[in-house]
């Protein structure tokens, strides 16, 4: 039995589930990098998905969010089967995704950024943009995103002048234009120094409320301080998921990934 196994339900009514993969496989020329994963993220909830490097996980997210098919399994929004559909049909389902700086128009400013991604259906790369000059009317809403991602100061700067941290900011203000009941954010405090993690961690709070939250995340502490349960992937598979303070303490998640910092 592992820990996962032995946490005990939460009391109170059963949380539905937001997010739901299934016996998911991925196979690339006969390397399985998904091995039979089962994965349920439950509505309102922050949940990190960790693994030590080539476990999977971003192999697992470009699965949830349609960029890659599975070889076989389901994954499910709501209930509802989404692994047939493509990415801008699944984010209008209500699943966002962070891009790196493949979303981010490094010549537009802070603001116009935000406003071509709510002018255009879904905020994927290589979408056709509505012309900025009718995009105007969508200012209030942009000033809005962008006051609640803590750029608001910095609507007029060039993106290409953002500091890594800020760059992160918009990327997550980008998905926000959708309005997404769940959001995938791909190691937000990657290449990040102590403040802009901390500024991060206060984001990705502030942005998880109202809606489902799943990342990928290196940092450990980070994952403590903001995960409200988590999955622990290796070698393709599911070692453990639960509270964090369940799986840290699962043998199996110290020999694979934790280490001497889950003895801390
Ligand atoms: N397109 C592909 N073709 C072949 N193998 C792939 C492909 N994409 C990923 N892999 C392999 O699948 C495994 C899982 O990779 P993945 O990038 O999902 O891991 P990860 O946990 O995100 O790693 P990291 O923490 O280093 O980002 C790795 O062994 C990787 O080499």
């Amino acid at each position: 039995m592992t820990v996962a196994d032995a946490v005990s339900p939460t009391p109170g009514p059963p949380l539905s589930t937001a997010l739901e993969a299934r016996r998911l496989v991925k196979d690339f020329r006969g390397f399985r990098a998904t091995n039979e994963v089962d994965l349920q993220i439950r509505e309102g909830e922050i949940h990190a998905i960790i693994g030590p490097n080539g476990a999977g996980k971003t192999t697992l997210f470009n699965l949830l969010s349609g960029f890659l098919r599975p070889t076989s399994g389901e994954v499910l929004l709501f209930g509802e089967r989404i692994d047939t559909l493509a990415p801008h049909a699944i984010v209008r389902r209500g699943l966002s995704r962070s891009f790196q700086i493949s979303s981010v128009f490094p010549t537009m400013t802070v603001r116009e950024n935000v406003l071509v991604a709510l002018g255009s259906p879904t905020p994927l790369p290589g979408q056709f943009w509505t012309p900025l000059s009718r995009l105007e009317a969508l200012g209030p809403r942009a000033d809005e995103i962008l006051d609640r991602v803590g750029l608001g100061a910095a609507h007029a700067r060039l993106a290409a002048d953002l500091s890594h941290g800020e760059k992160r900011q918009l990327e997550i203000g980008i998905s926000l234009t959708q309005e997404p009941r769940v959001l995938l954010l791909d190691e937000p405090t990657s290449g990040m120094g102590s403040e802009g993690i901390a500024r991060v961690i206060a984001l990705v709070r502030e942005v998880a409320r109202g809606r489902t939250v799943v990342l990928v995340e290196h940092n450990m502490s980070v994952v403590a301080e903001l995960a409200d349960r988590i999955t622990v992937l290796q070698y393709g598979q599911v070692i453990a998921s639960g509270r964090y303070d369940d799986v840290r303490r699962d043998p199996r998640v110290i020999e694979a990934y934790l280490g001497e910092e889950a003895h801390a």
